[in-house]
């Protein structure tokens, strides 16, 4: 029987991936829930089988009373802004004074809430909120609840990956709708939607909100063989993780201008809100040169849409 259990639990957290990590499901809807709904029957019979590590956590049950404080381990910091291109060049003038050509990384500023991601021995332990930037709130129960948040690794690697969870738009809408004919105060704006979402005791609400994820960054990249941040996306795809496919990699300011003339543009088109463009110098031994002022990376800056 524990064969039985584990075999499905794999096989279940294999459809999640493929179907909220890579938008390519090998099964349809009806073979998803007919298989979940059976798995939950027997975990609840064999309740010895039941892990942190099962689809069936993400549809939440456990209430907290409280979120309990957790300290990050190195801060999670904000990015310095630009607003025009004048500010874009000036920062462009201070890196490459300092360290000469650079490629950098243009990524969309998802419109989300900052959360950090352990794992340990390849296993998901604790999801905490940005809080001040040293210490957040630990929120793992409802960040298991987002099916794009792999809850074991292809490797068992420790480390910890931060990124943006949000909301899709169209989740947005069709929350906004049920809590208009429900007589609900509406969500202002899927930012708010999301963060409200992440915020609740309950995490069967927090399971109803189809919230996703994109996750830009690697702590202590020990064990990564990534010499650049494009490389370490890259890792963190093959290792099961959702990041951003309209990233660019490119060569100078003037393509970084480019890419943000695209996205101001565009951006309407996407399913998920965006406030901006983040742009990083590539190599990372050149960001670790750069290092940072007493709150944000040298290496980075935010340019920010006009509101
Ligand atoms: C390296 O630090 C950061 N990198 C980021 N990257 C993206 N794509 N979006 C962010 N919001 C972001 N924020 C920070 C502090």
């Amino acid at each position: 029987m524990e064969e039985k259990i584990k075999s499905l639990q794999e096989r279940l957290n294999r459809y999640n991936y493929e179907y909220h990590v890579l938008d390519a499901p090998t099964v349809p809807d009806s073979e998803f829930d007919k298989l979940l709904r059976e798995l939950i029957e027997l975990e609840a019979e064999y309740p010895e089988y039941k892990s942190d590590t099962s689809p069936t956590v993400r549809v939440g049950g456990e209430i907290l009373d409280r979120f309990v404080k957790v300290a990050h381990d190195t801060p999670m910091l904000s990015l310095g802004n630009a607003f025009n291109e004048e500010e874009l060049r000036a920062f462009d003038k201070r890196v490459r004074d300092n360290a000469g050509e650079v490629e950098y990384v243009c990524e969309l500023k998802i419109d989300g809430l900052a959360v950090s991601l352990k794992y340990v021995d390849g296993v998901f332990v604790q999801g905490a909120t940005r809080g001040d930037g040293t210490v957040g709130e630990n929120i793992t129960t409802n960040l298991r609840t987002i099916r794009a948040i792999p809850l074991t690794l292809k490797e068992p690697m420790s480390f910890e990956v931060r990124g943006e969870a949000y909301m899709p738009k169209h989740s947005f809408q069709r929350l906004n709708e049920a809590r208009t004919e429900k007589g609900e105060a509406l969500f202002q704006n899927p930012r708010n939607a999301a963060a409200g979402s992440l915020r609740q005791l309950n995490s069967r609400l927090a399971a109803e909100r189809h919230l996703s994820i994109f996750l830009y960054s690697v702590n202590n990249f020990t064990g990564l063989d990534a010499g650049t941040q494009d490389e370490a996306l890259r890792a963190l795809d093959d290792l099961g993780f959702k990041t951003n496919k309209e990233r660019r990699k490119v060569g100078s300011i003037d393509e970084v201008i480019d890419y943000i003339d695209h996205w101001t543009t565009h951006r309407a088109e996407l399913d998920y809100d965006i406030d901006g463009i983040v742009i990083k110098v590539n190599d990372l031994e050149t960001q670790e040169q750069l290092g940072y002022t007493v709150r944000s990376p040298r290496w980075a800056v935010a340019y920010k849409f006009p509101a």
